[in-house]
């Protein structure tokens, strides 16, 4: 995992490095100014050799600061540049002073309201990068045409091809740690934005969030030298696991944790289907089995040793007809649920896809959270029993047919690993009690509209407008319904979060190299439920297996390609493992 910072962390690091002697200021403004000169020569190699023509807009801070840095070795390169100031040059802070200084030595710097892109090959936007703490007036000269310089070059009036637009940092408009765009009363709302973006150091946060993917291009981080100490102690690296905000990666497996690899738990023992759990896929009414089914599938394949779906007893013909590796269950009620999970090898629940929101589903989601009775066992074979199922219906649990023990927050015995999507999140929303229940094995995966149903006061601070950075972030929004549920929220979108209680929280991002815009497809995020669910019944710890299933989940989409549907996300992990060396 990549660690991705906010803007005071990054602010931190650099003073860090100046305040201990390692470099200045100025010379770390020097090495922001050539890494962006680099990346533009990495990103357009056609642009190396030749003479082009550059506009940079610099703001009143240090991003301008390294505006001026750009002017200059491009101008050094050969380019012709024209540099526009956003700000008043006398208010310029100390390192930004210098460099204005030396291109003033080199070259005029014009009023932004003057720039004027006609026959320009590349247009830098220095005028705000991680220091924008509120929104900006865009000035009128980049009104019109810059925006449009974006789209194809829509309405570009100029006589060669539009301008490449390079951000330096963040799209000048940003918040760095929301990625939101910070409004202001002005009436004409331009969208800034760019075909590449080079920040510095490590990418921050807010790239990966809300406008900022969409907006910023290409992402490329210049490595600026500095170095950050190790932090020593168990106890100092627990605390930052906690503060910083990771990008969740191709995963790397270590020998003390779960694999994706089927290894044998005991290698004295012979390892067997239920050495890798059995998740339980909680479904619907006759005809809304598919969604069921897809989550079965996406948990089978990613690795739980058995799955079953369990359904109400006339729906069990239809799912019968459906499946075949997935076994089958009536499970009619909540009760029967709470005596099928006597059974304690199954050990990871997924209720949502398809469920239906009446009193049975009402009572399961009950149950999968501990609060049901276990009854005494019926006799004759309970109504709600049937299906094709190789499970005793009677576990070997020393509880018997006693009531099973409530469980509470991560407490108790056992409590089970659980994944709640869909109806069984609305179902969470109209029910303070099953609310409550929620514990630490639990794992919410809400789409925005669920999340304001869960939880309306943290969506409204979300939807409020952004008017002052760093603003309210679906990073924060995520890890507040963490902490408040008491469990692991996932909340999805092109830039899922995932938050634990505990702070933890990371970002599947599915943009920039990583894009899949096909993965918006019906049924997708009921296969995620059953990756979730099957990587639970594996023995990830809730966290792991949200990021490791978000992750892979869009690593499915990007193998598959245009066309996938969601059948065809759990029929292309094998390829998937394969290219991971699984
Ligand atoms: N932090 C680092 O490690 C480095 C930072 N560098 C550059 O420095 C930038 C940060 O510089 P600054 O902290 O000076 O911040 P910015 O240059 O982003 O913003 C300048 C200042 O403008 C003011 N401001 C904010 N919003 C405004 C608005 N809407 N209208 C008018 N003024 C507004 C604020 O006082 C802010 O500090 C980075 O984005 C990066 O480009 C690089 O030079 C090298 C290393
Ligand atoms: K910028």
């Amino acid at each position: 995992m990549t660690e991705l910072l906010t803007a005071a962390q990054m602010r931190a690091i650099e003073q860090a490095a100046i305040a201990n002697g390692e470099v200045t200021g100025l010379e770390l403004m020097e090495r922001a100014g050539r890494g962006v000169v680099e990346a533009i020569f990495a990103e357009w190699p056609e642009l190396r050799a030749g003479t082009f023509r550059a506009v940079v807009l610099c703001g009143p801070g240090n991003n301008g600061g390294d505006g001026f840095v750009v002017a200059r070795l491009l101008k050094e390169w050969g380019w012709g540049v024209e540099v526009f100031l956003y700000g008043d040059a006398e208010k310029l802070p100390p390192d930004a002073r210098v460099n204005y200084e030396r291109w003033r030595g080199m070259g005029e710097v014009g009023w932004i309201r003057a720039a004027d892109f006609n026959r320009a090959d590349v247009v830098v936007d220095a005028i705000f990068g991680i220091g924008l703490s509120r929104g900006f007036e865009i000035p009128a000269a980049l009104n019109h045409e810059y925006h449009h310089f974006l789209r194809d070059g829509l309405w570009w009036t100029g006589e060669t091809r539009p301008p490449y637009i390079v951000a330096i940092d963040i799209t000048s408009e940003l918040d760095a740690d929301s990625g939101r765009r910070l409004e202001t009363s002005q009436e004409w709302g331009g969208e800034m934005g760019a075909h590449l973006t080079v920040t510095f150091h490590a990418p921050k946060v807010g790239h990966y969030l809300d406008s900022a993917p969409a907006a910023g291009g290409r992402l490329r981080v210049v490595d600026l030298g500095i170095d950050v100490p190790e932090l020593d102690s168990w106890d100092e690296r627990q605390v930052r696991q906690r503060q910083i905000v990771q990008r969740v990666e191709r995963p790397e497996w270590n020998i003390w944790g779960p694999s994706l690899t089927k290894r044998n738990p005991e290698p004295s023992a012979p390892a067997h289907k239920f050495s890798h759990g059995h998740a339980l896929v909680l479904s619907g009414p006759p005809g809304h089995g598919g969604a069921g089914r897809l989550a079965a599938r996406g948990a089978l394949r990613i690795g739980a040793g058995l799955v079953t779906v369990g359904c109400p007893p006339e729906a069990v013909a239809e799912n019968a007809a459906r499946l075949d590796a997935v076994m089958l269950r009536g499970v009619a009620d909540g009760e029967v649920l709470a005596r099928v999970l006597e059974d304690r090898r199954i050990n990871a629940l997924c209720l949502g896809p398809g469920l239906g929101m009446g009193e049975r589903e009402a009572g399961l989601v009950a149950a999968a959270l501990g609060l049901a009775e276990c009854p005494p066992p019926p006799t004759p074979p309970h109504k709600g029993e049937g299906g094709r199922d190789d499970l005793p219906t009677r576990g070997t649990d020393a509880s018997g047919g006693l009531p099973l023990p409530l469980v509470g927050r991560g407490q108790g015995r056992g409590a089970r690993a659980v994944v709640l999507d869909a109806d069984a999140l609305t179902m969470l929303s109209r029910s303070p009690e099953l609310f409550d229940a929620l514990h630490k094995t639990c794992v919410l995966t809400p789409h925005a509209g669920e999340f304001a149903r869960l939880f309306p006061d943290i969506a409204a601070k979300l939807e409020a407008p952004a008017v002052r950075g760093p603003a309210y972030s679906k990073v924060d929004a995520t890890r507040e319904a963490a902490a408040r549920a008491g469990c692991v929220v996932l909340f999805k979108g092109p830039d899922t979060v995932i938050a634990a209680p505990d702070g933890r929280c990371a970002i599947n991002s599915a943009h920039y190299d990583r894009a899949a815009p096909w993965l918006a497809t019906a049924g997708s995020g009921d296969v995620l439920a059953g990756f979730i669910a099957g990587l639970l019944a594996r023995g990830f710890a809730p966290f792991d297996a949200a990021c490791t299933a978000a992750w892979l989940h869009v690593e499915c989409a990007r193998s598959f390609g245009p066309g996938l549907i969601a059948e065809d996300l759990p029929e292309e992990l094998p390829k998937v493992f394969r290219a991971l060396g699984v």
